[in-house]
């Protein structure tokens, strides 16, 4: 499909044309443009412009990786439930903005012309979106900055998300912010996952007023509700799902930090775009800076990266192995 043909199909919100011949635009639920990616090798995602919100990631055989809630609400200012929600520039309710900020729910645009990237990524399949601050965002948060987003799809089908946040202050003026990639992974049975890589790391519980305590030796596993900001962790982390025979792989780059939740039953029915029993089937690994704010002085860039993978579980006398996807290539 001709790039005109796609624009016409859609609002002009979007505006620039897709530079990837594997993407296209369309409309997504409740008339939201939406930027599908498809992979000549068989992998999808789908992007939606409102919020830069990942909503799907599926592999080669058309299995959905992430979780979207069956109750998710596509409609402007409720960010959207599931998937990969942005937060920035403000993670959580630490600070005096809306609780993880302002860019999972304001509309993004198509980026024309990204300037280029110093490494060279042989995706062809992605897009480009980029946000930059109304006069009404300067009001609760009085920055000029130009955020870059890149959504590809790599070879194995991987997911890569790429933010490029730059400081376009022109008197000279600073800015901090904290972030995450809050992604939502698809499980089987929560109780049968396992995450891998956290082990023996300090963490600020967000349950009990952001005490910091060590986290044991073990794997962790889930038995009742998580809400933990790991510091300092590895650039690799997987989640085991044992049901599924899965492991997804979270490798991340600029990212210090990663928080994992699960809100388990008494949270799940206190949010309205959330089924009761939806707990059971997610759990959110965030790559992510949050315990020291990063810094941007005027004309910076800061460079952040989410790469997901899903690979079959190496199945060993009934043991999943992650030593050899933690430590393989
Ligand atoms: O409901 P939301 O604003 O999307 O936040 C959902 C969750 O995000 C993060 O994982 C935080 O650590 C949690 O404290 C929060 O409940």
């Amino acid at each position: 499909m001709s790039s005109e043909k796609v624009l016409s199909s859609a609002s002009a919100s979007a505006s620039a044309p897709l530079a990837s011949p594997h993407a296209e635009l369309c409309r997504g639920i409740n008339g939201l443009d939406k930027v599908v990616l498809r992979d000549p090798r068989g992998s999808s995602a789908e992007v939606y412009l409102y919020g830069a919100h990942v909503t799907s990631w599926k592999n080669d055989h058309g299995e959905e990786l992430l979780f979207v809630s069956s109750k998710a609400i596509f409609k402007p200012p409720k960010a959207i439930r599931g998937g990969i929600p942005i937060c920035f520039p403000q993670f959580s309710n630490i600070g005096s903005l809306e609780q993880h900020g302002f860019a999972r729910n304001r509309l993004w645009t198509i980026d024309a012309d990204p300037p280029p990237f110093s490494t060279t990524s042989s995706s062809k399949t992605f897009v480009d979106l980029i946000l930059k601050p109304s006069e009404e965002d300067m009001k609760i948060w009085a920055h000029s900055f130009e955020f870059r987003l890149r959504v590809a799809l790599g070879p194995g089908g991987d997911l890569l998300l790429t933010s490029r946040i730059r400081n376009t202050s022109v008197d000279g003026k600073p800015f901090s912010f904290t972030f995450a990639y809050h992604t939502y992974f698809s499980v089987s049975d929560i109780s049968e996952v396992r995450v891998e890589g956290l082990e023996t790391l300090d963490y600020l519980d967000n349950l009990q007023n952001r005490e910091r305590f060590t986290e044991q030796g073990d794997a962790i596993t889930f038995e009742s509700e998580v809400d933990k900001i790991y510091l300092s962790t590895p650039t690799k982390i997987a989640i085991l799902d044992h049901e599924k025979k899965r492991t997804f792989v979270l490798r991340k780059d600029g990212l210090p930090d990663a928080v994992v939740w699960n809100p388990w039953d008494k949270k799940a029915k206190a949010m309205v775009d959330f089924g009761d029993e939806e707990y059971k089937h997610m759990l959110c690994v965030e790559a992510a800076a949050v315990e020291k704010p990063i810094t941007l002085k005027a004309g910076e860039e800061w460079k952040g990266r989410q790469e997901l993978s899903a690979v079959p579980s190496s199945y060993c006398s009934g043991q999943l192995d992650p030593q050899k996807v933690l430590h393989g290539s």
